[in-house]
């Protein structure tokens, strides 16, 4: 059988993998991250394949291109299967799907949703299409987690007609929430219990996970609700919105921009999105992009303990949880009430357990790996059709 090819879209990198169907094994994986910014990074892991010399990646259509003819180098035979991550599967989808064009017209209507991301993961779609036209692709969803919430935790205070129309909480990461899920009696080495996944990366967002089940997030029908993040507001006054277009003059378009693209720990500190160049700013207004960051991160934590009814293990993943002490330290400190407290060392040195052993909550670092879920649900589809 030929190999699995991942492509994950994310809002400001794009990832890849190279996997065999039995395992699935990996062959290679890499990403290319800071698209857009003034120098994006094109990074190969596990194999001797070099990265390209030099790579330009102004923005997401070009960065997918360059990645694909770069890829076209390696492949050798057409993959059996392309599994894309797709942020947005609405109402229809609990699970992966095998794109067909009936399927990529639903997703394109969802883009509203999503615009930081669907557009990104339907145009790999297309290049895919266009460069391996008789290669099977599925869609794996960041949505498709979360469907197993109570409705009650899906729902929101408009009128039942909105909530019959879609209009409800969705959550997204939840292609990392499932791997994390999946690591957890592992890593915690008894059963998991009551646990928050605090995924900090360019887009923020906590899970509560209770038996491997999503229970509740911090993201709702859209990628903008909840933790603040790289330029985006997460949770926010709703009247701030009809402030700004009834007084601030901004039209649907402005007000989109403002909230997705302009807000965050961009809007706050003036200066960037990126954590880790904020940390070595010393400009008050950095400082406060990110303090803000830590408490908007504590506050949604401590808010996911309610579905939950206490907290028995906090875990850390993606870019800033997996690689940032100082906000764990930060964020921590905020919920120190909880009876959890950090072990300095432990914590600088990015190891697994975090906590000290007085710490009545666990809490662990896992480093996320979306890809594996990728090929692992599209090994899962090869095995069906045979
Ligand atoms: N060593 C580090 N220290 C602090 N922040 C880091 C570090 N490494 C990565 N980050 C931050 O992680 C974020 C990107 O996370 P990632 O999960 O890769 O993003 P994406 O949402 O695009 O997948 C950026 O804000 C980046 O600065
Ligand atoms: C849904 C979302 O915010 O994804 P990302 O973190 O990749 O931007
Ligand atoms: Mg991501």
């Amino acid at each position: 059988m030929g190999s699995i090819l991942t492509l994950n879209a994310g809002s400001s990198s794009i990832k890849f993998g190279l996997y065999d169907p039995d395992g699935p094994n990996r062959h290679f994986s890499g990403q290319i991250a800071g698209i857009g910014g003034p120098q994006a990074e094109f990074k190969v892991r596990g194999s001797q394949i070099p990265a390209p010399a030099s790579f330009r990646a102004n923005d997401h259509n070009e960065a997918l291109a360059g990645l694909l003819t770069w890829l076209s180098h390696y492949l050798g035979k057409a993959p059996a299967v392309v599994s894309h991550r797709i942020v947005h599967g609405g109402e229809r989808y609990a699970s992966a799907v095998e794109l067909t064009e009936p399927t990529i017209a639903y997703l394109e209507s969802l883009t509203p949703l999503a615009p930081l991301h669907q557009p990104h993961g339907l145009a790999a779609i297309h290049a895919v299409t266009r460069l391996l036209p008789t290669t099977p692709q599925i869609a794996c969803f960041d949505t498709a987690f979360h469907q197993t919430q109570a409705s009650l935790q899906q729902r929101f205070a408009l009128p039942r007609s909105w909530h019959d129309r879609g209009v409800r909480r969705y959550g997204f990461h939840g292609l990392s929430y499932e791997y994390i899920a999946d690591q957890l009696p592992t890593v915690l080495d008894t059963h998991p219990g009551r646990v928050v996944v605090a995924h900090l990366g360019n887009g923020a967002s906590a899970c509560a996970i209770q038996n491997g089940r999503s229970v509740a997030s911090t993201m709702g029908l859209t990628a903008l609700d909840g933790l603040m993040m790289g330029s985006r507001c997460g949770r926010l006054d709703p009247g701030v919105v009809l402030y700004l277009q009834q007084t601030g003059g901004l039209s649907l378009d402005d007000t989109a921009d403002l909230l997705y693209k302009q807000s965050g720990l961009l809007g706050v500190s003036g200066i960037s999105s990126d954590m880790r160049q904020l940390l070595g700013e010393e400009s008050p207004q950095a400082q406060e992009a990110i303090e803000l960051f830590c408490l908007s991160a504590a506050r949604e934590i401590a808010s996911l303990l309610v579905p939950l009814g206490g907290l028995d293990a906090l875990i850390f993943t993606a870019g800033i949880g997996e690689n940032a002490p100082e906000i764990r330290a930060r964020i921590v400190d905020h919920l120190a009430w909880l009876n959890i407290e950090l072990d300095p060392q432990k914590n600088a040195a990015n190891a697994q357990h975090i906590a000290t052993v007085r710490s009545g909550v666990a809490v662990c670092v896992i480093a996320t790996d979306e890809e594996i879920m990728l090929a692992r649900h599209a090994a899962n589809w090869l095995q069906r059709l045979c």
